[in-house]
């Protein structure tokens, strides 16, 4: 039988443990850092789950969570059926994810870093050079692909980075705000590629503050407050929920509900 296409998440919890610095520069004398609070969430193939919430709601913690780069507190991961910490290397397998923190070689080019991380996934050459001609021709990285990473615009750099994370062909992307710092042309050639994935049957989650959005391309929203899931449906279901015309409303009434407001 095929292994399901699906994220799983029961009941995780991240805790960070602050250093004297942080704890001054976040005015707290607590050490703990609760960055997601018993959150349970699935995400199916053929889908475009966003992890809607304020900056610093816990967002890119569950992400990386997912993707096996920081270990959870408590609560099980299960990508494909693989638990995340039990299995990282299968999870590692069926993902490709993309973050701000994890950034390309400056000194070497978007050719031979797509080369190198397919390669290390071990993927055949013939395989690797196909790859490169679907994603470099749609993200139109040729014009660009031999200049040193440290001489591209931001926006070269980030369809350079989606490129080199989709290698592998993933069947889960994990994409942690992927239009951040994009103008418009840029960020919808990232955005229709993330339908397209969708349409061809991947899994695609994404994370955003940007209410537009995750109104336009998400199939489902969670809306994160302080590390909970707050709400989560289809942009349908949480405008019925709350009676608000726009996902911006919408956004704010379980952020007021959140936060013990009127
Ligand atoms: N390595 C860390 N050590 C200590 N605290 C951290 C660490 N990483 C994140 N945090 C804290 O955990 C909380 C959640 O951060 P996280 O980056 O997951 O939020 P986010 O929703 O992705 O926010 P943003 O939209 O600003 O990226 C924040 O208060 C942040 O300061």
């Amino acid at each position: 039988m095929d292994q399901v296409v699906e994220i799983n998440i029961q009941g995780l919890s991240k805790v960070y443990k602050l250093n004297k610095k942080q704890m001054q520069e976040s005015h707290t004398k607590n050490p703990k850092k609760t960055a997601v609070d018993d959150l349970s969430l699935t995400a199916r193939q053929g889908e475009i789950y966003g992890l809607l919430g304020p900056n610093g709601a816990g967002k890119t913690t569950t992400l990386r969570c997912i993707a096996t780069i920081i270990k959870p507190t408590a609560g099980q991961v299960y990508v494909n059926g693989h638990e995340v910490q039990k299995e990282p290397e299968e999870v590692r397998k069926c993902i490709g994810f993309l973050t701000s923190d994890i950034k390309l070689d400056p000194q070497f080019s978007v050719d031979y870093m797509f080369d190198f991380f397919g390669e290390l996934r071990g993927l055949p050459r013939q395989k690797i050079k196909e790859r490169k001609k679907e994603l470099f021709d749609y993200f139109q990285i040729g014009d660009f692909a031999h200049k040193k990473i440290k001489e591209l615009s931001t926006g070269m750099k980030q369809k350079a980075a989606i490129a080199v994370s989709l290698v592998h062909d993933p069947e889960i992307i994990i994409f942690d705000e992927p239009t951040n710092g994009l103008d418009i042309i840029t960020a919808r050639s990232v955005t229709d590629y993330l339908r397209k994935l969708r349409d061809d049957g991947k899994l695609v989650i994404v994370s955003t503050h940007i209410m537009s959005e995750a109104e336009k391309l998400c199939d489902r929203i969670g809306i994160i407050i302080d590390g909970k899931k707050t709400a989560e449906g289809t942009l349908k279901e949480l405008l019925e929920a709350t009676g608000a015309g726009d996902l911006e409303d919408a956004f704010f009434e379980y952020y007021k509900a959140a936060k013990g407001e009127a």
